[in-house]
């Protein structure tokens, strides 16, 4: 049976970017047996453009009704002023609560065509290779209680509340012990113990499953330090696990250590392996709508789709075989664009990475 993708780009360069991932896909379905077929989604300000609210019960139906779910992003000024429920990140954190998607791999991987790209030294990052291993459902993002009261004097006070129940910590924990030890062996639990109870909690609770993967060797570091090291010396870390907020940042940090953070996939999954994929940038509202975005991040994601969820890993090598090649031609998108290389629009990349998968 054929299986099912939805599809939602959601806003500002989500449409561009998606855009040209589906462009890749089609390529797989008509070339190279991929039996999928795609459906189309509104989630985040399109879907409140659509029917006043980010997340409607239509999308949600669709995304349970499918394989795997391909992302663009959601957000932007137009939107900001919105009440708070109806703005388009909670149509993004509501999906990934609803589905349980608690595991959220983002990998930093440097294409060495990018070195020049990179924030750091290239002897410091050649070969570099991280699995960021995010926990998504839970923390601070969810937490109660949140919200804004008034003191006894007067003055407002916002609230929320950073939670981890052990059974969170331990599922997220037993996929980055799992991820580590099909990589490298090693795994970096980060966090802030040195002041947080919660972040206490979590650290027993990685030292109690490190009893169950003796072939993997777990260290922890505090997120602050741990901010630092990644500038510092990357390349000491594999896999990395850590809260949904510290993920947040430490991601978007690893971002410029590969080149651009468009060129950052990811994957959301669940305790089935369902999962949403999407790149780990927003909707970069000052360049939306000018051909200037990059689609690698989510045609990478395309990849991780492929290779998580339809079980079709030689297809997801040759999407990263392609997106390589076309690297090696020399193409760049204007945030990874430098010397010697051609500058090229998002439509213009999409393109060329279709036309190198045939290689
Ligand atoms: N997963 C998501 O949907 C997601 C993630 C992050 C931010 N957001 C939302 O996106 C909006 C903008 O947020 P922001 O500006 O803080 O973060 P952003 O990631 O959208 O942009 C940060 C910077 O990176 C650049 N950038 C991002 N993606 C790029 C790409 N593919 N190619 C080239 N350059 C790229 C942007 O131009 C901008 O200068 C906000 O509404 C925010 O809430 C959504
Ligand atoms: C848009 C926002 C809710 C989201 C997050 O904080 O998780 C984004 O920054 C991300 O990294 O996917
Ligand atoms: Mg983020």
């Amino acid at each position: 049976m054929s299986r099912k993708i939805l599809v939602l780009p959601g806003d500002g360069i989500g449409q561009e970017i998606v855009a040209e991932a589906v462009k890749v896909l089609n390529r797989l379905r008509e070339g190279f047996g991929l039996d999928a077929e795609l459906e189309q989604g509104l989630i985040g300000g399109a879907a409140y453009d659509a029917h006043g609210e980010p997340l409607p019960g239509v999308t949600l139906e669709q995304a349970r009704g499918s394989d795997a779910i391909l992302l663009g992003a959601v957000g932007g000024p137009r939107y900001d002023t919105l009440e708070r429920h109806l703005r388009p990140e909670r149509g993004l954190l509501g999906i990934r609560a609803a589905l349980e998607l608690f595991g959220n791999l983002r990998p930093a991987i440097l294409y060495p065509q990018l070195a020049a790209s990179s924030a750091l030294k290239p002897d410091v990052v050649a070969g570099l290779d991280i699995m960021i291993v995010r926990e998504l459902t839970g923390g601070i993002y969810f937490g109660e209680p949140r919200g804004e009261r008034v003191l006894e004097n007067g003055e407002r006070q916002g609230f929320n509340t950073l939670v981890y129940r052990e059974s969170e910590i331990e599922r997220i924990g037993r996929l980055a012990f799992d991820t580590a030890r099909k990589r490298g062996g090693r795994l970096c639990s980060v966090d802030k113990a040195n002041v947080l109870e919660v972040s206490e909690l979590w650290r027993e609770v990685m030292d109690r499953l490190a009893a169950d993967y003796p072939d993997v060797e777990l260290s922890h570091m505090y997120v602050d330090n741990a901010a630092m090291q990644l500038v510092r010396a990357p390349k000491q870390f594999d896999v990395m696990v850590t809260g949904n907020l510290f993920g947040d940042i430490l991601s978007d940090c690893a971002a410029m250590l590969t080149g651009s953070i468009g060129m950052l996939p990811s994957a959301s999954l669940d305790s089935q392996g369902c999962g949403m994929y999407e790149p780990v940038h927003g909707s970069a509202p000052d360049i939306a709508g000018q051909d200037k975005a990059n689609p690698l991040a989510t045609i990478l994601s395309v990849a991780m789709l492929l290779r998580y969820s339809l079980g079709e890993g030689a297809l997801a090598d040759r999407v990263e075989a392609a997106v390589g090649r076309v690297l090696d031609d020399g193409l760049r998108t204007p945030d990874i664009h430098s010397e010697d290389t051609r500058l090229v629009g998002t439509a213009a990349m999409g393109d060329a990475v279709v036309a190198r998968l045939n290689d």
